[in-house]
This record gives structure tokens, sequence and C-alpha cells, in this order.
């Protein structure tokens, strides 16, 4: 038996044609999505993700640009190229890739991109947003999640969701987006005591540590469903994610990659988020 696979990849192929049809839709309005992402320095892995977006780009009709500024660029000028992108009509998404070098302080760059093109979700405009059920943007990875749930028809609503990892940019608005579809959320994190004791009890357990094999067949239910969102390179250079994938394939309902899982689902809502933010500008002029 075994569990389903949810294949991120192929859900984003589907999702990415229908974005595309929205593109042509706004295109033949007079606007194309612009998406301007921001790479600081030449660390492989964010190259690699940035490789990853400018592609899909490509596949959903957006219009993108990629700044890449050598690691010695000052904060003062980083902000500087960012009150160029919120000032561009033509832009209608700005990413700044993280993380950022240790000299810039990377909150406040968050904090200078203007919310309206914060496709990332990641400002604390848009995270007030999320809190309190308002419209705003989801941050990509906890909304992929959300949609790769919901493309099985998978019941959230009084299930018991677990989080594993308390980050910004995933486990909490991961947490936060469950709760919104009416689970009853509980969050582990490093100083979680006996923490397979919650993670046995979850329908829907999130990963979301960075450590290869941390959730293995023992420390879940039968039946229950896993979301893997790690992104762990290997010692050859293979990315892995925080779930032994073999052993709780078989005791899982349904189960997601990695690769092939939540990561192209992301990019996807990256894209999912620019367009919206075109569409607003189109429906505010
Ligand atoms: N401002 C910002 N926004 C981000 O969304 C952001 C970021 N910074 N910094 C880094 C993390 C990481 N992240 C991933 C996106 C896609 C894959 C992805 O598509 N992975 C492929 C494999 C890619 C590969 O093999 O390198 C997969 O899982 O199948 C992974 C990781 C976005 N992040
Ligand atoms: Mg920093």
């Amino acid at each position: 038996m075994g569990a389903e696979v949810i294949s991120g990849k192929e859900l984003a192929q589907a999702t990415r044609q229908s974005l595309k049809e929205r593109t042509e839709e706004l295109v033949s309005q007079g606007i194309t999505p612009g998406l301007g992402v921001i790479l600081v320095g030449n660390d492989p892995a964010s190259a690699s993700y940035v490789r990853g977006k400018e592609k899909a780009c490509l596949e959903t009709g957006i219009h993108s640009e990629v700044d890449r500024p050598d690691e010695s660029i000052t904060e003062e000028e980083l902000l500087g190229k960012i009150d160029t992108l919120n000032n561009r009509e033509d832009i209608h998404g700005i990413l700044v890739q993280l993380p950022l070098p240790s000299h810039i302080d990377e909150q406040k760059v968050i904090m200078a991109i203007d919310p309206s093109k914060d496709v990332d979700g990641f400002h604390p405009y848009n995270t007030g947003k999320m809190l309190t059920g308002d419209d705003g943007f989801l941050p990509c990875t906890p909304f992929g999640i959300i949609h790769m749930l919901k493309s099985r028809n998978i019941p959230i609503e009084g299930r018991h969701a677990v989080v594993v990892g308390r980050s910004n940019i995933v486990g909490k608005p991961a947490g936060m987006l469950l709760l919104k579809e009416n689970a009853t959320v509980t969050f582990c994190h490093s100083r979680t005591k006996d923490m397979r004791s919650h993670t046995k009890q979850a329908d829907i357990l999130i990963a979301a540590v960075g450590k290869e094999k941390f959730i293995s067949a023992d420390d879940i239910k039968a039946g229950a469903v896993v979301v893997d969102v790690g992104v762990n390179r290997t010692s050859d250079g293979k990315l892995a994610g925080d779930v032994d994938f073999e052993s709780v394939k078989e005791k899982a309902s349904f189960i997601t990659p990695v690769p092939g899982g939540v990561g192209p689902m992301t990019i996807t809502m990256l894209m999912y988020n620019t367009v919206i933010s075109a569409e607003k500008r189109l429906h505010a002029t």
C-alpha cells in the first residue's frame, strides 16, 4: 500500500498553466505582470532558486528582471534599489532573495518593500493581514502547502495539524493558515519536550525543521498526511527533505516528496501573488 504522493511538480505545472491564461488576459488589457528580483552576492543555492523563479516567470508569461549586485553592496544602496522598484509602474512584485549578507539588516530591507508589491508576503503589514484574516499577500510556502492539501481534497477543518518548526517564513505562517482553515494547531520546536508524543497525534504533520530525516515513521500516526518543507543539501549536493520518505511513505496516507513537492509550489504561489498584484493594479486604474 503506502501513501499517495502529492506531486508539487505536477500541481505547479497545472497552476502555472491557469496563471498563464490570467496573464494573457492582463496583457490583452494592457498590463504585463512584472516581477523584480534582487539577488545579492553569488551563493549557489540562492542563484539556483532565482533561476527557478525566472523559469516560472517564462512559463506564466510574467516579465521578470533580476538585479545581481555584488555582496559588498551597502544597505543604503540596496534600499535605493528597492525604492526604484517601488516606484516603477511596470513592476507589480518585488522579491529580495534571502538570506542577505550579515552587514545588511534583513528586517529593514523587507520593511522597505511597498506592501502592495510584497509578493513574498514577508512585510509585517502583510503578516498582520494574514493574522487577522484580511486580504493581503500570503507567504508563498505556507500558501503552497494549503494549495497542495486542497488539490487532493484533504480535509483540514477540525483536524489536528502539528507544525514542527517556527520560522517566520514557514512554520509560524503555516500554522496560521491552517488555523484559518479551522484546524486545531500545535507548534513544536527545539525546546519542545517529548516531541514524538505531539507529532504522533497529528492528522496533518508539517515538517519545517531544516534537518535531514528528522521525521521518521515512528514519529507519525498511521494514516497521517505528511508535508515535507525541508530544503537540506546533502554532502553530495542533492536536495533532501526533513522526512525519511521511504519509511514514512509506508505509514502515511499522503506525503509530499523533496524535491518535487513544496518547492515548486512555493515558486508557483510567487507567480500567483504577482498576477494578483497586477490584477489589482488593473482594477485600480
Ligand atoms: N525572499 C525569498 N523568498 C523565498 O521564497 C525564498 C528565499 N528568499 N530564500 C530561500 C528560500 C528557499 N526557497 C525555495 C524555493 C523553491 C525551491 C524549489 O523549487 N526546490 C526544488 C528543487 C530545486 C533544486 O534542486 O535546487 C524542489 O523542491 O523540487 C526550494 C526552495 C525559496 N526561498
Ligand atoms: Mg543578515
